[in-house]
């Protein structure tokens, strides 16, 4: 198996960037943030004063912004319109709208479209990360891989990277992010009925990059 195609899926803050994105770096693949192209689309839509409760308001708007997703994974980057995105889709505001615009179904159906061209396109094979790669995006994906940690843990992994917030509320807005995720009705946050669960609650990010490495390692030899 030359090219590789690998979905890696699970809840907010399990480690889904930093492990698809060592992973790809290490095996020479692409990579793809999906989270991150919903965050931009989002992004757009509180930009140009578009109401992201209103689902047909959402709708009617989802093929105006036209985004851009850069696939090294030393340095992956996304442009909404041209314009360099990387920073404002990380704010509070665009946390706390995403769940609603990316629950919109045609919203899904652009995304999903330009998430699969990028797949296709990548020559020596792409580690894709989200919430319905596995299921949805890519279900004949080589490999597919549903990591899981403690809600705890994983407020405790955020408040880390963000200096002085509480983890409490940090574990509270992960928790209800991931509710409205799983309970959507188009494609909801889910792990595919083929796919390796890995629980990182104990592991160290070393440990969840070496885990994946050797699975698709393994499926490569199977393979041949
Ligand atoms: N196994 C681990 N042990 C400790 N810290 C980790 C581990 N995996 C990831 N982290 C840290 O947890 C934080 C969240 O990780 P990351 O952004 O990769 O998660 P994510 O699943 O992509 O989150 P989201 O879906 O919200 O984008 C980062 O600061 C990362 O360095
Ligand atoms: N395949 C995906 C990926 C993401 N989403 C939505 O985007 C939000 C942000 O994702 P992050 O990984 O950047 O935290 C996420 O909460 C989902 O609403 C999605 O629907 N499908």
């Amino acid at each position: 198996m030359e090219s590789v195609i690998v979905a890696i899926d699970g809840p907010s803050g399990t480690g889904k960037s930093s492990t698809s994105k060592a992973v790809a770096a290490k095996l020479g693949l692409s990579y793809l943030d999906t989270g991150a192209q919903y965050r931009a689309i989002t992004w757009w839509m509180i930009s140009n004063g578009v109401d992201v409760h209103d689902a047909d308001a959402v709708a009617n708007a989802a093929g105006k912004p036209v985004i851009v997703s850069g696939t090294d994974p030393a340095r992956p980057t996304i442009t909404v319109d041209g314009a360099d995105a990387a920073g404002p889709i990380r704010t509070e505001e665009v946390t706390s709208k995403v769940s609603a615009v990316s629950a919109v179904p045609e919203v899904r159906a652009l995304i999903t479209e330009l998430q699969r061209t990028i797949a296709k396109d990548a020559e020596h094979g792409i580690v894709v990360e989200g919430r319905d790669i596995g299921t949805t995006v890519l279900p004949d994906a080589d490999l597919k891989i549903f990591l899981t940690a403690s809600p705890e843990a994983r407020a405790a992994r955020r408040s880390g990277e963000l200096k002085g917030v509480d983890v409490h509320a940090t574990k509270e807005a992960l928790i209800k992010r991931d509710a409205a995720d799983s309970s959507r009705k188009t494609s909801p946050l889910a792990k595919a009925g083929d796919a390796v669960e890995v629980d990182t609650t104990e592991l160290t990010l070393d440990q969840v990059i070496e885990c994946v490495v050797t699975l698709v390692d393994e499926k490569r030899t199977a393979a041949k």
